[in-house]
Protein backbone atom coordinates (compact mmCIF):
# COMPACT_ATOMS: atom_id res chain seq x y z
CA UNK A 1 0.00 0.00 0.00
CA UNK A 2 0.87 3.40 -0.33
CA UNK A 3 2.14 6.06 2.27
CA UNK A 4 0.47 8.96 2.51
CA UNK A 5 2.10 12.42 1.13
CA UNK A 6 2.90 15.36 3.59
CA UNK A 7 -0.45 17.54 4.30
CA UNK A 8 -1.02 21.28 4.29
CA UNK A 9 -4.15 23.53 4.49
CA UNK A 10 -4.73 26.74 2.96
CA UNK A 11 -7.70 28.79 4.42
CA UNK A 12 -8.16 31.49 1.96
CA UNK A 13 -10.42 32.97 -0.66
CA UNK A 14 -11.09 31.17 -4.23
CA UNK A 15 -10.20 33.24 -7.45
CA UNK A 16 -12.36 32.61 -10.40
CA UNK A 17 -9.45 33.77 -12.76
CA UNK A 18 -7.55 30.66 -11.42
CA UNK A 19 -4.57 32.70 -10.80
CA UNK A 20 -4.18 33.51 -7.15
CA UNK A 21 -6.30 32.50 -3.69
CA UNK A 22 -6.97 28.81 -2.86
CA UNK A 23 -5.89 27.86 -6.73
CA UNK A 24 -2.51 29.61 -6.52
CA UNK A 25 -1.90 27.71 -3.58
CA UNK A 26 -3.51 24.13 -4.31
CA UNK A 27 -1.35 24.55 -7.34
CA UNK A 28 1.61 24.87 -5.90
CA UNK A 29 0.94 22.24 -2.91
CA UNK A 30 0.51 19.85 -5.82
CA UNK A 31 3.52 21.19 -7.96
CA UNK A 32 5.87 20.32 -4.30
CA UNK A 33 4.13 16.71 -3.54
CA UNK A 34 1.97 17.83 -0.60
CA UNK A 35 -1.38 17.05 -0.57
CA UNK A 36 -3.73 20.08 -0.38
CA UNK A 37 -6.62 20.81 1.96
CA UNK A 38 -8.91 23.92 1.98
CA UNK A 39 -10.85 26.36 4.30
CA UNK A 40 -12.86 28.21 1.85
CA UNK A 41 -13.61 32.34 3.60
CA UNK A 42 -14.44 33.95 0.45
CA UNK A 43 -15.79 33.58 -3.42
CA UNK A 44 -14.43 36.74 -5.54
CA UNK A 45 -15.15 37.76 -8.94
CA UNK A 46 -12.20 38.10 -10.64
CA UNK A 47 -10.65 37.98 -14.16
CA UNK A 48 -7.35 38.97 -15.30
CA UNK A 49 -8.48 43.09 -14.67
CA UNK A 50 -9.62 42.63 -11.08
CA UNK A 51 -11.79 42.04 -8.52
CA UNK A 52 -15.50 42.86 -9.19
CA UNK A 53 -16.48 42.00 -5.97
CA UNK A 54 -16.54 39.04 -3.08
CA UNK A 55 -19.21 37.15 -0.84
CA UNK A 56 -17.54 35.63 2.52
CA UNK A 57 -18.30 32.07 3.55
CA UNK A 58 -20.62 31.92 7.16
CA UNK A 59 -17.99 31.57 9.43
CA UNK A 60 -19.36 28.10 11.22
CA UNK A 61 -18.72 26.61 7.71
CA UNK A 62 -14.76 28.16 7.51
CA UNK A 63 -14.23 26.87 11.21
CA UNK A 64 -16.09 23.25 10.33
CA UNK A 65 -13.66 22.82 7.57
CA UNK A 66 -10.88 23.22 9.41
CA UNK A 67 -11.94 20.93 12.07
CA UNK A 68 -12.94 18.47 9.46
CA UNK A 69 -9.72 17.84 7.77
CA UNK A 70 -7.56 18.96 11.05
CA UNK A 71 -9.18 15.79 13.45
CA UNK A 72 -9.13 13.41 10.39
CA UNK A 73 -6.95 13.72 7.54
CA UNK A 74 -3.96 15.61 9.70
CA UNK A 75 -2.41 19.14 8.65
CA UNK A 76 1.35 19.39 8.46
CA UNK A 77 1.71 22.76 8.12
CA UNK A 78 -1.54 25.52 7.47
CA UNK A 79 -1.35 28.64 5.73
CA UNK A 80 -4.01 31.91 5.46
CA UNK A 81 -4.64 34.09 2.74
CA UNK A 82 -7.81 35.94 1.92
CA UNK A 83 -10.11 35.93 5.22
CA UNK A 84 -12.15 39.25 4.51
CA UNK A 85 -13.48 40.31 7.77
CA UNK A 86 -12.83 40.13 11.36
CA UNK A 87 -15.37 37.75 12.24
CA UNK A 88 -13.75 35.22 10.39
CA UNK A 89 -10.17 35.79 11.65
CA UNK A 90 -11.37 35.33 15.05
CA UNK A 91 -12.99 32.66 14.47
CA UNK A 92 -10.17 30.86 12.29
CA UNK A 93 -8.03 32.06 15.32
CA UNK A 94 -9.59 30.12 17.97
CA UNK A 95 -10.41 27.39 16.03
CA UNK A 96 -6.38 26.94 15.35
CA UNK A 97 -5.61 26.44 18.79
CA UNK A 98 -8.35 23.98 19.01
CA UNK A 99 -6.86 21.91 16.86
CA UNK A 100 -3.23 22.55 17.54
CA UNK A 101 -1.73 24.75 14.75
CA UNK A 102 0.39 27.54 15.13
CA UNK A 103 3.64 29.18 16.60
CA UNK A 104 3.62 27.28 20.01
CA UNK A 105 2.53 23.73 18.19
CA UNK A 106 4.51 21.54 16.25
CA UNK A 107 2.51 22.46 12.75
CA UNK A 108 4.08 25.58 11.45
CA UNK A 109 1.42 28.13 10.20
CA UNK A 110 1.98 30.75 7.93
CA UNK A 111 0.42 34.22 7.57
CA UNK A 112 0.12 35.67 4.37
CA UNK A 113 -1.93 39.26 5.76
CA UNK A 114 -3.98 39.68 2.08
CA UNK A 115 -5.81 42.79 2.24
CA UNK A 116 -5.75 44.04 -1.45
CA UNK A 117 -5.52 42.55 -4.79
CA UNK A 118 -2.64 43.87 -7.08
CA UNK A 119 -5.25 45.64 -8.90
CA UNK A 120 -6.05 47.61 -6.05
CA UNK A 121 -9.11 46.18 -4.82
CA UNK A 122 -9.72 45.70 -1.04
CA UNK A 123 -10.23 41.79 -0.22
CA UNK A 124 -10.37 42.77 3.85
CA UNK A 125 -12.99 44.56 5.45
CA UNK A 126 -10.76 47.89 6.85
CA UNK A 127 -11.92 46.87 10.83
CA UNK A 128 -9.92 43.45 10.07
CA UNK A 129 -6.62 44.53 10.27
CA UNK A 130 -6.71 44.90 13.48
CA UNK A 131 -7.62 41.23 14.72
CA UNK A 132 -4.71 40.20 11.49
CA UNK A 133 -2.38 42.05 14.29
CA UNK A 134 -3.74 40.91 17.62
CA UNK A 135 -5.43 37.73 16.68
CA UNK A 136 -3.11 35.83 13.83
CA UNK A 137 0.78 37.38 14.38
CA UNK A 138 1.07 36.38 17.81
CA UNK A 139 -0.09 32.48 16.34
CA UNK A 140 2.05 32.83 13.31
CA UNK A 141 5.69 30.82 12.70
CA UNK A 142 5.96 33.41 9.54
CA UNK A 143 4.22 36.28 7.91
CA UNK A 144 4.68 37.32 4.48
CA UNK A 145 3.78 40.85 4.08
CA UNK A 146 4.25 42.37 0.62
CA UNK A 147 5.48 46.34 0.91
CA UNK A 148 1.68 47.77 0.72
CA UNK A 149 0.55 45.02 3.50
CA UNK A 150 3.64 46.71 5.72
CA UNK A 151 2.56 50.14 5.10
CA UNK A 152 -1.07 49.19 5.75
CA UNK A 153 0.37 47.54 9.22
CA UNK A 154 2.95 49.78 10.54
CA UNK A 155 2.89 52.89 8.50
CA UNK A 156 6.07 51.98 7.38
CA UNK A 157 6.78 52.82 3.81
CA UNK A 158 10.08 50.85 2.55
CA UNK A 159 12.20 52.21 -0.30
CA UNK A 160 15.32 50.51 0.71
CA UNK A 161 17.16 47.91 3.05
CA UNK A 162 17.31 50.28 6.01
CA UNK A 163 13.23 51.02 6.19
CA UNK A 164 13.15 47.64 4.87
CA UNK A 165 14.49 46.48 8.45
CA UNK A 166 13.48 49.31 10.20
CA UNK A 167 9.50 47.41 9.19
CA UNK A 168 11.08 43.66 9.90
CA UNK A 169 11.46 45.19 13.62
CA UNK A 170 8.09 46.85 13.64
CA UNK A 171 6.28 43.55 12.51
CA UNK A 172 7.94 41.19 14.87
CA UNK A 173 6.51 43.53 17.93
CA UNK A 174 3.15 41.86 16.73
CA UNK A 175 4.09 38.19 18.17
CA UNK A 176 5.29 36.13 14.82
CA UNK A 177 8.43 33.99 15.21
CA UNK A 178 9.42 35.26 11.83
CA UNK A 179 8.80 37.99 9.27
CA UNK A 180 9.77 37.85 5.59
CA UNK A 181 9.26 41.28 4.31
CA UNK A 182 9.20 40.75 0.51
CA UNK A 183 10.63 43.38 -1.88
CA UNK A 184 9.04 42.49 -4.82
CA UNK A 185 7.36 46.00 -5.19
CA UNK A 186 10.73 48.03 -4.87
CA UNK A 187 12.81 49.68 -7.29
CA UNK A 188 11.78 47.85 -10.20
CA UNK A 189 15.33 48.80 -11.83
CA UNK A 190 16.97 46.71 -9.23
CA UNK A 191 17.09 42.83 -8.35
CA UNK A 192 13.97 41.37 -5.85
CA UNK A 193 14.96 41.72 -2.47
CA UNK A 194 13.16 40.06 0.58
CA UNK A 195 14.24 40.36 4.12
CA UNK A 196 13.92 37.62 6.41
CA UNK A 197 14.41 38.12 10.52
CA UNK A 198 13.21 36.41 13.70
CA UNK A 199 14.76 39.14 15.28
CA UNK A 200 18.39 37.77 16.07
CA UNK A 201 18.88 36.28 12.27
CA UNK A 202 18.64 38.49 9.22
CA UNK A 203 18.70 36.86 6.14
CA UNK A 204 18.57 38.78 2.28
CA UNK A 205 16.90 36.73 -0.40
CA UNK A 206 18.18 38.05 -3.74
CA UNK A 207 17.33 37.10 -6.39
CA UNK A 208 16.91 38.45 -10.34
CA UNK A 209 13.84 40.86 -11.32
CA UNK A 210 12.32 38.95 -13.91
CA UNK A 211 10.67 42.00 -17.01
CA UNK A 212 6.95 40.36 -16.86
CA UNK A 213 3.99 42.42 -15.75
CA UNK A 214 2.16 38.80 -15.46
CA UNK A 215 2.92 38.49 -11.40
CA UNK A 216 -0.64 37.58 -10.29
CA UNK A 217 -0.63 35.42 -7.61
CA UNK A 218 2.87 35.95 -6.90
CA UNK A 219 2.17 35.76 -2.91
CA UNK A 220 0.10 33.56 -2.44
CA UNK A 221 2.24 30.80 -4.39
CA UNK A 222 5.20 31.94 -2.54
CA UNK A 223 3.89 31.28 0.73
CA UNK A 224 1.94 28.02 -0.46
CA UNK A 225 5.57 27.10 -1.43
CA UNK A 226 7.30 27.73 1.83
CA UNK A 227 4.39 26.38 3.76
CA UNK A 228 4.93 23.33 1.31
CA UNK A 229 8.77 23.00 2.58
CA UNK A 230 7.66 23.06 6.20
CA UNK A 231 5.20 21.03 6.29
CA UNK A 232 8.12 18.31 4.69
CA UNK A 233 9.92 19.12 8.07
CA UNK A 234 12.10 22.15 6.67
CA UNK A 235 12.82 24.87 9.09
CA UNK A 236 11.91 28.52 8.48
CA UNK A 237 15.63 29.71 6.82
CA UNK A 238 15.15 26.87 4.64
CA UNK A 239 11.80 26.78 4.04
CA UNK A 240 11.97 30.42 2.88
CA UNK A 241 15.06 29.51 0.90
CA UNK A 242 13.42 26.91 -1.42
CA UNK A 243 9.94 29.29 -1.59
CA UNK A 244 12.21 31.97 -3.14
CA UNK A 245 13.77 29.62 -5.21
CA UNK A 246 10.60 28.30 -6.36
CA UNK A 247 8.70 31.75 -7.26
CA UNK A 248 11.32 32.77 -9.30
CA UNK A 249 10.87 30.13 -11.69
CA UNK A 250 6.97 30.84 -11.82
CA UNK A 251 7.95 34.41 -12.15
CA UNK A 252 10.13 33.33 -14.92
CA UNK A 253 7.43 31.28 -16.76
CA UNK A 254 4.49 33.56 -16.00
CA UNK A 255 1.94 33.75 -18.98
CA UNK A 256 -0.21 36.08 -20.29
CA UNK A 257 -4.18 35.46 -19.81
CA UNK A 258 -6.93 37.85 -20.44
CA UNK A 259 -6.77 42.08 -20.82
CA UNK A 260 -4.72 42.20 -18.06
CA UNK A 261 -1.87 40.69 -15.60
CA UNK A 262 -1.62 37.32 -16.20
CA UNK A 263 -0.73 34.66 -13.50
CA UNK A 264 2.66 32.78 -12.53
CA UNK A 265 3.48 29.45 -13.14
CA UNK A 266 3.46 26.91 -10.22
CA UNK A 267 4.28 24.38 -13.14
CA UNK A 268 7.42 25.17 -14.30
CA UNK A 269 8.65 21.75 -13.51
CA UNK A 270 6.37 20.19 -16.25
CA UNK A 271 7.98 22.87 -18.65
CA UNK A 272 9.14 20.71 -21.57
N1 LIG B 1 9.47 40.54 -11.48
C1 LIG B 1 9.92 39.68 -10.55
N2 LIG B 1 10.98 38.87 -10.82
C2 LIG B 1 11.45 38.00 -9.91
N3 LIG B 1 10.91 37.84 -8.66
C3 LIG B 1 9.85 38.62 -8.34
C4 LIG B 1 9.29 39.57 -9.26
N4 LIG B 1 8.24 40.21 -8.66
C5 LIG B 1 8.15 39.66 -7.42
N5 LIG B 1 9.12 38.73 -7.21
C6 LIG B 1 9.33 37.91 -6.02
O1 LIG B 1 8.09 37.24 -5.76
C7 LIG B 1 7.84 37.19 -4.35
C8 LIG B 1 6.52 37.91 -4.02
O2 LIG B 1 6.70 39.26 -4.38
P1 LIG B 1 6.00 40.61 -3.95
O3 LIG B 1 5.62 41.22 -5.26
O4 LIG B 1 6.92 41.39 -3.10
O5 LIG B 1 4.73 40.20 -3.10
P2 LIG B 1 3.19 40.11 -3.52
O6 LIG B 1 3.14 39.17 -4.71
O7 LIG B 1 2.52 39.56 -2.32
O8 LIG B 1 2.75 41.50 -3.87
C9 LIG B 1 9.07 37.82 -3.69
O9 LIG B 1 10.02 36.81 -3.41
C10 LIG B 1 9.60 38.75 -4.76
O10 LIG B 1 10.97 39.04 -4.56
C1 LIG C 1 -8.91 35.22 -3.64
C2 LIG C 1 -7.68 36.04 -3.75
N1 LIG C 1 -6.71 35.90 -2.83
C3 LIG C 1 -5.57 36.62 -2.92
C4 LIG C 1 -5.38 37.53 -3.94
C5 LIG C 1 -4.13 38.34 -4.05
O1 LIG C 1 -3.44 38.00 -5.22
P1 LIG C 1 -2.79 39.11 -6.16
O2 LIG C 1 -3.84 40.10 -6.53
O3 LIG C 1 -2.12 38.45 -7.29
O4 LIG C 1 -1.76 39.77 -5.28
P2 LIG C 1 -0.40 39.13 -4.81
O5 LIG C 1 -0.43 37.64 -4.97
O6 LIG C 1 0.62 39.76 -5.71
O7 LIG C 1 -0.34 39.55 -3.37
C6 LIG C 1 -6.42 37.65 -4.89
N2 LIG C 1 -6.32 38.51 -5.91
N3 LIG C 1 -7.55 36.89 -4.78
Amino acid sequence: MNTAPRTALTIAGSDSGGGAGIQADLRTFFANGVHGMVALTAVTVQNSLGVQGFSEIPVDVVTGQIKAVATDMGVDAAKTGMLATAEIINAVAKTLDEVHIGRNTSTPFVVDPVAASMTGHALLREEALEAIRTELFPRATLITPNLDEVRLLTGVHVTGPATQREAAEALLEFGSAWVLVKGGHLDAAQDCVDLLSDGTSWIELRGPRFDTRNTHGGGDTMASAITSSLAKGAEVPVAVAEGKRFIERCVAESYPLGAGVGPVSPFWRLSP
